[in-house]
């Protein structure tokens, strides 16, 4: 692992890096900050897994999550959203597919099966590491992301509910497998088999049985994204149906930005950490 930048920020270390990752067969980077709590001990573990275009910074730079993540003592760790680099195949014209547009999914189809595996980097390949180089107490952990990040933090655990204290999502892709800005990437990245797909998809792996303890979600009324990409009702509904708590927030006329993730990331955050406590 190489450092790229540390800064100390509310007493704790805000901290950029890189590895060569194995999983995606590419450099990748990450953001990490640690709290001050972590010279007491290991702290616990809070992921953030960001949406369409970002890279680790965009929260990072706009997120605002340092001064309750000092407070509460939570280790923040926010991922890249793709693999990246020269050999790694793109489309540079389109937003939705390609780099910073992984889906947090294991691509099956060729050239992308090579790179685009980031369902495996962010479950098994940086855990390892975040376990190795940072005090990390990885029997307490978070996840909670927005919109394709939302979805990430939604799908993973869901799969994985054992491994998490707690996930929420802000303004999360409900339904990628049917979503107009989504679907595209999945057959480019799973094939033209549906059935595939229902392992990244929140809804459809709630329909088929799998369950986390209670999610919350807050979302933007004037999110320009709410009616065709995103959808709420119907992980709503998947929850109601399954018996899983949903707690949904409609932030009447917050949009899609950072804007809105900051001025909610103190709940999130606080709902996280209450949990972790447990
Ligand atoms: N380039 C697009 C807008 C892309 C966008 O809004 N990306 C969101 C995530 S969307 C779902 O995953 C984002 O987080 N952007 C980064 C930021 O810093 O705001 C367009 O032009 O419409």
């Amino acid at each position: 692992m190489k450092t790229i930048s540390t800064a100390k920020s509310h007493g704790g270390v805000q901290g950029v890096y890189s590895h060569a990752s194995e999983a995606c067969a590419c450099d990748m980077t990450f953001a990490v900050f640690v709290p001050p709590q972590a010279k007491d001990g290991p702290c616990p573990v809070v992921w953030y897994l960001s949406g369409l275009t970002c890279t680790h910074q965009n929260v990072m730079d706009k997120g605002e999550y340092r001064r309750l993540a000092a407070e509460f003592g939570l280790i923040v760790v926010c991922p890249d959203t793709s693999p990246r680099g020269e050999s790694v195949p793109d489309e540079k014209d389109n937003w939705q597919f390609g780099c910073g547009a992984g889906f947090y999914l294991d691509a099956t189809q060729a050239p992308f099966s090579t790179n685009y595996r980031m369902y495996s980097y962010i479950t098994e390949e940086l855990p390892a590491l975040i376990a190795k180089e940072f005090p990390a107490d990885m029997t307490r952990q978070a996840i909670f992301g927005h919109s394709m990040g939302g979805h990430g933090a939604l799908t993973i655990a869901l799969k994985d509910p054992e491994r998490f204290k707690s996930c929420s999502a802000f303004a999360p892709i409900t339904r990628p497998m049917v979503a107009g800005w989504s679907r595209p990437a999945f057959e480019k990245y799973l094939g033209t088999d549906e059935a595939a797909w229902r392992a990244y998809d929140a809804v459809a792996l709630i329909e088929d049985g799998k369950r986390f303890p209670e999610f919350l979600v807050d979302q933007g009324s004037a999110d320009g994204f709410l009616e065709d990409g995103l959808r709420p009702w119907l992980l709503d509904e998947a929850c109601k149906a399954a018996g899983i708590p949903l707690k949904l927030n409609m932030r009447e006329g917050y949009d899609h930005s950072y804007f809105f993730i900051s001025t909610f990331m103190d709940d999130h955050l606080r709902w996280h950490a209450e949990r972790l406590a447990k």
